[in-house]
């Protein structure tokens, strides 16, 4: 069964792609993701102008149905992912940025369109845990401002990480803006923010940043993810393709990202705890779903999940 998938002209050789943030802080993880099977390329973690170490640990938690974080955007830097995705690899790469403020988001886009970066970007909107920073993509003025001053300039091809939206009017509001600039892809969602947990043995929060507050991921969000990929499919134009991420750990629940209309998958807390196996997994589970109903492509239901 062939699960190659084509991005911006971009050949992917497998829907499968790490969630930005896992397994790609390092060249060395980066060449891991692209040299396991069944992956489709790597994403880089979300670079920022300068390295950053991050926030204090413990800043990760594995709970019992996924997982809590509040990193605070450790990564090497924008030349150290710049420089790996310019480089040649056996799979494509997608160059994540994350600015603190506007200005870094406009900086680090100049500095990609003036480099020899042909591949797809992908601006993160949507980290939940910069300190005393409200994620861009729940301001839709900014949102709007932000894009249209890119899109000024910016002429290769660009995509955006997006929060989870929990309201059907927010989704129309998001498509609106969105649907007036010529992304190649949206990436749907990003952890549900701030979410919070408790050791009861030491009645203590789990995580040190933010009192405790951080994303979570993981099977626990697989329905948020489900109806934010399936909200958008419906919204956006069809020129506008939807890597689908949240709470996937089984093959079932690639399955139903595709039902949604999701043209890539992207894995994160699962990854994190089982390594880069889970995509030859997720791959056979897929496949032996797709057999038993007798689907030889995926096209044969992307996007076809019905109504009641
Ligand atoms: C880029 C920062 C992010 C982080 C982080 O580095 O804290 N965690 C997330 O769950 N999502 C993000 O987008």
């Amino acid at each position: 069964i062939d699960f190659k998938t084509t991005m911006a002209s971009v050949e992917f050789p497998s829907i499968f792609l790490n969630a930005s943030g896992v397994n790609c802080m390092t060249v060395a993880e980066m060449d891991e993701m692209i040299n396991a099977a069944c992956t489709g390329g790597v994403v880089t973690k979300s670079a920022t102008p300068q390295q950053r170490e991050g926030n204090p640990q413990p800043r990760y938690y594995q709970l019992e149905h996924g997982s809590i974080n509040s990193m605070g955007l450790p990564n090497a830097g924008f030349p150290y992912y710049l420089d790996y995705v310019t480089k040649e690899h056996a799979k494509p790469t997608i160059l994540s940025v994350a600015g603190l403020q506007m200005s870094d988001n406009i900086e680090l886009l100049h500095k990609i369109q003036a480099s020899e970066y042909t591949g797809l970007t992908e601006l993160n909107l949507s980290c939940p845990n910069v300190i005393g920073k409200p994620q861009v993509a729940y301001d839709f003025e900014e949102t709007d401002a932000l894009l249209a001053e890119i899109f000024s300039f910016y002429t290769k091809p660009l995509g955006v990480k997006l929060p989870p939206y929990f309201d059907l009017v927010h989704f129309d509001q998001m498509a609106a803006i969105l649907n007036k600039y010529p992304l190649t892809h949206i990436n749907t969602v990003n952890s549900v923010g701030n979410g919070l947990w408790i050791d009861i043995d030491t009645e203590k929060v789990v995580i040190k940043p933010k009192q405790g507050f951080g994303g979570l991921g993981g099977a626990m969000i697989l329905p948020t993810a489900l109806a934010n990929v399936r909200a958008f499919r419906q919204r956006l134009n069809p020129s506008i393709k939807i890597i689908g991420t949240g709470g996937v750990t089984s093959g079932k629940d690639v399955f139903m990202h595709l039902l949604c209309g999701a043209d890539m998958v992207s894995v994160g807390t699962a990854l994190l705890h089982e390594g880069v196996g889970i995509f030859q997994r997720l791959t056979d589970e897929l496949a032996a779903i797709m057999a038993e109903k007798g689907y030889t492509s995926i096209e044969d239901f992307r996007g076809k999940v019905q109504d009641f």
